[in-house]
Parts: structure tokens; sequence; C-alpha cells
């Protein structure tokens, strides 16, 4: 579903994202460790077509990212750390909104469908964005990925500043997402929720793949070990 191939990118003389090779099939989480500045931001910029790529080829279901944006975009959704939606409108607002941008209309009925799939119970539903947490503004950002029909869903660094309630339950929909087809590709920080949620985990550094391992051969604290020893 998703592919690297040999994926650079250079900002001048600096080279941030060097000869990147990656698959991630539907259905799998793959988790992107490293420090700051480590590249992994530049990664999913580049198959968002945010960023151009120098060399090599960013994939989104076999079609290139690089020249077909507008086509791999509808493939795909993205969360970031603050999901950016419409305070003044409700969430069912917001998520008709993005919907329809999309090129999707359904009935408050499928609307209100995808929220509680998500885990936003229906009387939160009308409510202005305003009021709802971080924990709920992402999970309206999983309810507009379900509603875009993505195949894959990038996330950055998503459970930053949730409380442990909100990281579990982001979890849980993550893996249902996952268990549903989807491929996800999330940069983190957070090694022991890495290991909880992927089935894979990356360990970038300096612009480069170091490690790439299935979390059924690794703990989480092989895992922070082996972290600790590669940054
Ligand atoms: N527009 C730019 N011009 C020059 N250098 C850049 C630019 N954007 C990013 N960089 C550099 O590229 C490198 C990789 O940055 P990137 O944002 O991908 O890191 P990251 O792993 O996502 O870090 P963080 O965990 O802090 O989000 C960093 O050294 C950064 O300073």
């Amino acid at each position: 579903m998703l592919e690297a191939i040999n994926l650079n990118k250079q900002y001048g003389a600096f080279t941030a994202l060097k000869g990147l090779n990656l698959k991630i099939e539907p259905g799998e989480v793959f988790c992107l460790l490293g420090q700051n500045g480590a590249g992994k931001t530049t990664t999913i910029n580049l198959f968002l077509g945010f960023l151009e790529a120098t060399h090599g080829k960013a994939l989104i279901n076999n079609v290139e990212v690089k020249h077909n944006s507008e086509t791999t975009n509808k493939m795909i959704a993205y969360i970031p750390e603050v999901v950016q939606l419409y305070g003044n409108l409700s969430g069912i607002e917001n998520l008709d909104f993005f919907s329809r941008l999309a090129g999707y209309a359904y009935s408050p009925t499928d609307l209100g469908g995808f929220l509680n799939r998500v885990g936003l119970v229906t009387e939160v539903h009308s409510k202005k964005l305003s009021t709802y947490s971080k924990g709920m503004r992402q999970k309206v950002g999983v309810a507009i990925a379900l509603a875009k029909n993505a195949k894959a869903i990038f996330m950055d660094e998503p459970t930053s500043g949730l409380d442990p309630k909100a990281t579990a339950e982001f979890t849980a929909i993550c893996k249902d997402l996952a268990a549903s087809g989807k491929a996800i590709f999330m940069a983190t920080h957070d090694i022991f929720n890495a290991v909880e949620i992927g089935t894979r985990i990356g360990i970038m550094k300096e612009g480069e793949l170091v490690y790439d391992v299935s979390t059924t051969e690794i703990n989480a604290n092989e895992l922070q070990e082996l972290y600790l020893k590669t940054i």
C-alpha cells in the first residue's frame, strides 16, 4: 500500500532523508521512532505530497506521489498532533464539511455512525468543536479518515499530550483501523505505545532507517534499550 524506493530529500547541501526503502502493507501499523530532526516528518510530508523528493519515489497503492498528489491524496488521510478543525462547528458538522471536501455526501445517520465507531457518543456529536478535548479532536480526525475511505493513514505524534485513558482509546481505534485493512504510518516518540500499537517499528537516525523490526520480535524494554543504543 505504501512504498518508498530510495527516497531522498535534500535541503540545499543538507540531506534530511537518505535513500529510504520501505514497504507497508494493508493491516500493518508501522511506528517510526527517532530523535528530533531524524527525518520522520520529512518522510510523512513526502508521502503527503507536501514536499517533493530530491531523488527516489514515494508510492501510494503503486501510484507515485510526485506529479500525482491529487490522486494519491484521495487514498490517504493525515492526522497531525493537533487535528485542525472548525471550532465554531459541531463534531458532526466538521465531519460533514471535510467529507464533502473529499467528495462524499453522507446522511446524518451515516455521519453519526462514523463518530460512534471512533468512540464519540451521540450526545457530543452536536457540540461545538471548541468544547472538545484533544483526544476527542483526534477521534474526529479518525472519523474523517473513515468517511474519506482512506486506504492509508499517516499520523504524526498522535498521542502526544493525550492522557493515559485517551491514549488507550486511541490505541484501540488504531488497532481497529488496521484490522479493517488500513495501512498506518505513525511517527512517534512513545516507545511503549509504539510496541503496543505497532506491528512493526522503525528507528530513524540522521535521515537513515537503521532498524525495522516486527513487534513480535521485540518487547518494550528491549526496544527502549535498542533505541537508546542506536540514537
Ligand atoms: N525547510 C527546511 N529547510 C531546511 N532544513 C529542514 C527543513 N525542514 C526540515 N529540515 C531539517 O531536516 C531534518 C529532519 O526534520 P524532520 O522535521 O523530518 O525531523 P523529525 O524526525 O520529524 O523531528 P521531530 O521529532 O522534532 O518532529 C532536521 O534536521 C530539520 O532541521
